[in-house]
């Protein structure tokens, strides 16, 4: 895989530090995690193990497993004043001010300190961001007080499915929101994982990196793709209609959710990950339209634009086969991301300078001061 030239505005193909955590866009490579392949960890790790890889440096032993898992499980119970904070947040709220409320009021109860180190404070939020956003979601639309800590599933993945749903997830569902956590896990220097190094770069606490990483996730640019994704793809019926309607956007010059990346120049590797198990999907729930819509898009875009879907496009479909509501796509891409977050937190922490660049001043020309009655 050839990298992309990159020039111009947005930081873009400037090096802005150093990592051990994530290659992307490496020849051959594609992307790795600590070095790992991403489509050996997807198709061969559990999520928590890829959690632990990221967060603690390397592949879990089966008894670091074991012990993180139950680290992780303990750690699931909200604590009753964030819990009524929550219930406090409106239906009409988007899930990701929710989970960047949740982050910050946790932050609040739970301060990071020498008794509550980084690394505490990091497997606590990955064990209660899902529990945020579901407990929200499922009191303000259902009225459901959710049990966020005995869903009887061990697993994230599961846990995740099982309070969204009440029942549980099927084998494959299962897989699939594995594999979904372990491609959006981590991913180099993007904008919200850049954001949380900017903050710690200032020595400021992790729920407050992590806040911040939420706030810029949530852009269409970067993680809100997904969900833009399916209200894109939503009106189309047909592959037919799913041609025309793009072909209309091109031509008002409209940018295409999900398509396009700032370092990847031919294909997003995740992509081959997620669109396999959409199709799986589509197969178990006997879609009729949705996957040919999906494919269909890859095709026109490619051939229109020289454009490939990247890790946002097909979780869209698989989210939707899913059962998943259109705006709690983005809140699992946090579910995912706070691995990756806290590890970069982590890093820049242990070889800190603050993040201070330069600006190119383009205002006027030094100007004296005048008074206010004298201004036009
Ligand atoms: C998990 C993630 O966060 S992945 C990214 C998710 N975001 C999206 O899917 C949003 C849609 N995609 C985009 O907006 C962009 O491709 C980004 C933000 C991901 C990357 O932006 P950039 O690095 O600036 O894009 P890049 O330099 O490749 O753009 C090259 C040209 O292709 C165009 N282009 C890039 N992506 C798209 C798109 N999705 N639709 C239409 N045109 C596009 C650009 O407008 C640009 O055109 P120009 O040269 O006439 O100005
Ligand atoms: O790297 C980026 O710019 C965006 C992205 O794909 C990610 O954060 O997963």
């Amino acid at each position: 895989m050839m990298t992309k030239v990159l020039s111009g505005a947005g930081l873009r193909g400037q090096s802005a530090g150093q990592t051990a955590l994530c290659s992307v866009g490496k020849a051959a490579a594609g992307l790795t995690y600590r070095g790992y392949d991403i489509d050996v960890l997807a198709d061969k790790a559990s999520f928590e193990e890829v959690a632990y890889l990221l967060l603690y440096g390397d592949l879990p032993t089966r008894q670091q497993l074991t012990q993180y898992e139950a680290k992780l499980l303990s750690l699931r119970p909200l604590p009753e004043t964030l819990k009524q904070a929550l219930e406090l947040i409106p239906k009409d709220a988007h899930p990701m001010d929710v989970m960047r409320t949740g982050c910050s009021v946790l932050g609040n109860l739970e301060p990071e300190s020498p008794l509550n180190d980084q690394q505490d404070v990091a497997d606590r939020l990955v064990a209660t961001l899902p529990a945020m956003v579901l407990y929200w979601y499922r009191f303000s639309h259902d009225g459901v007080r959710v049990d966020t800590t005995n869903t009887g599933v061990a697993s994230l993945a599961g846990h995740f499915l099982t309070m969204l749903k009440d029942t549980a997830p099927s084998d494959l569902e299962v897989q699939v929101m594995n594999a979904s956590l372990i491609l959006y896990a981590e991913h180099e220097f993007n904008a919200s994982t850049f954001t949380a190094r900017v903050c710690a770069s200032t020595l400021s606490d992790m729920h407050s990196c992590i806040t911040g990483g939420i706030g810029s996730l949530r852009g269409h640019l970067h993680g809100g793709a997904n969900e833009a994704a399916m209200d894109m793809i939503e009106p189309w019926q047909t592959a037919d209609q799913a041609e025309a309607g793009l072909m209309t956007k091109l031509l008002n010059k409209e940018t295409i959710m999900g398509f396009g990346h700032a370092i990847y120049r031919e294909r997003d590797p995740r992509n081959d990950v997620i669109k396999q198990w959409a199709k799986k999907l589509s197969d178990e729930v006997g879609d009729t339209y949705l996957y040919a819509v999906s494919e269909r898009c890859e095709d026109v875009m490619w051939r229109e634009k020289k454009l490939f879907c990247n890790a946002d496009f097909f979780h869209a479909s698989a989210y939707r086969f899913m059962g998943i509501p259109t705006k709690l796509f983005t809140p699992i891409f946090v579910c995912a991301r706070v691995t990756g977050w806290a590890a970069h937190v982590m890093e820049q922490r242990a070889n800190n300078r603050i993040i201070r660049p330069s600006a190119d001043y383009i205002g006027p020309d030094h100007t004296g001061w005048i008074d206010i009655d004298q201004r036009s």
